[in-house]
């Protein structure tokens, strides 16, 4: 497992089973050693009991040639986890990618950055409504594991699954990493409705159109309609922009009640991917020609070039049009 926060413990312990031991890279030795000797991950998933056999690690070398490895740092850095491990993995060996971004400098998915870093792995992406808390508790979740390689996928899914974490195997992976991005965008646009006391029916208004605009990026970048529509898709976009336990919606509560980017960002460690995903989402999709009002609305406000009520005003005075997701 690369990467020792939230989201990363959740799927080690989910892991960590008779017969299949997990090794779990931590960045911060505080969190690797608290989990050795307490069993809990002080920082980044406090009050969760974690299976003793779960082991942390700040070696990197103790990643080299594993059976398969999961990818859960944040999507910012995900690029240079991956290249440490450069030299240090057989070909073929699974990459799971766990991540909810797109890389700020190059504008890349995370296949993309795998691709450059691990040519020889093959790729893999989980993504769905899976908040951490509810993994490591055990509580029922179910997501979507998109593989390039169907025996693989197989595999992966006997060695994953649980009664209660169900793996639903898909093979368009670039449309789930689309869903896992742009939900957090538009998770951040719903906290700012919410926030701004705009009421519920604009926040259900919000998720539709934001449905309408992830399809609409998925189609023109080559994905599949029916991924938009499940798990990582439209089961992920409900999750995030209904519960506070989401840090980009409630990111875009405390926006909408007027608190600023720089005091949330200051007030929290924990990774908040639309942040960084709603400039470059807004980039990819002007280069595609792909009109996406929310997310770009969501954008303007992190660059500060908008204010909120002038972004709400914005989008309020779009001129009416058909119900479709293409236009
Ligand atoms: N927490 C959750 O419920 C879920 C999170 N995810 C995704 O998992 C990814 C990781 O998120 P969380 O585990 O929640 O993070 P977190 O907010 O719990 O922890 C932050 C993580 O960032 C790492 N980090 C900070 N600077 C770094 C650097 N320079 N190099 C490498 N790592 C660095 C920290 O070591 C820590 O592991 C994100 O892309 C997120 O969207 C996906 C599904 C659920
Ligand atoms: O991706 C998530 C749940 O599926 C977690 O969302 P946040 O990163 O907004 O907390």
């Amino acid at each position: 497992m690369i990467g020792g926060g939230a989201w990363g413990t959740a799927i080690a312990q989910m892991l960590c089973r008779e017969g299949q031991a997990v090794i779990l890279w931590c960045l911060e030795a505080e969190v690797a050693d608290a989990i050795n000797s307490t069993h809990e991950n002080t920082v980044f998933l406090p009050g969760v009991p974690l299976k003793p056999a779960l082991r942390a690690t700040t070696s990197v070398a103790d990643l080299y040639d594993q059976d398969a490895l999961f990818a859960v740092a944040p999507a910012q850095h995900t690029r240079t986890t991956l290249a440490a491990l450069k030299g240090h993995i057989s070909p073929g060996t699974p990459v799971v990618l766990c991540s909810k971004g797109i890389e700020l400098a190059t504008g890349k998915f995370m296949t993309e950055v795998l691709a450059d870093e691990l040519p020889e792995a093959s790729p893999a992406v989980m993504s769905g409504p899976s908040f951490a808390i509810d993994v490591a508790k055990g509580l029922p979740t179910a997501v979507t594991l998109a593989v390039k390689d169907e025996s693989i996928g197989d595999e992966l899914i006997a060695a994953i699954s649980t009664p209660t974490f169900r793996p639903y195997l898909a093979s368009d992976l670039l449309g789930a990493e689309i869903g896992g991005a742009v939900k957090n965008v538009l998770a951040i646009a719903c906290g700012i409705t919410l926030g701004k006391g705009l009421g519920r029916s604009a926040h259900a208004a919000l998720i539709a159109r934001g449905s309408a605009e992830m399809t609409r990026l998925a189609l023109a970048l080559g994905a599949e309609r029916e991924t938009m529509a499940g798990l990582s898709g439209l089961g992920d976009l409900v999750l995030t922009c209904s519960s506070e336990t989401s840090r980009n919606m409630s990111c875009g509560l405390a926006l909408g009640r007027g608190e600023t980017l720089d005091s949330i960002m200051a007030a929290r460690n924990a990774v908040t991917e639309g942040v960084a995903t709603a400039p470059v989402l807004r980039r990819l999709a002007r280069q595609k020609g792909v009109d996406m009002p929310i997310c770009d609305a969501v954008a303007a406000i992190i660059e500060g070039e908008i204010s909120v009520d002038e972004a709400i005003t914005t989008l309020l005075m779009r001129p009416n049009r058909a119900e479709s997701v293409l236009v």
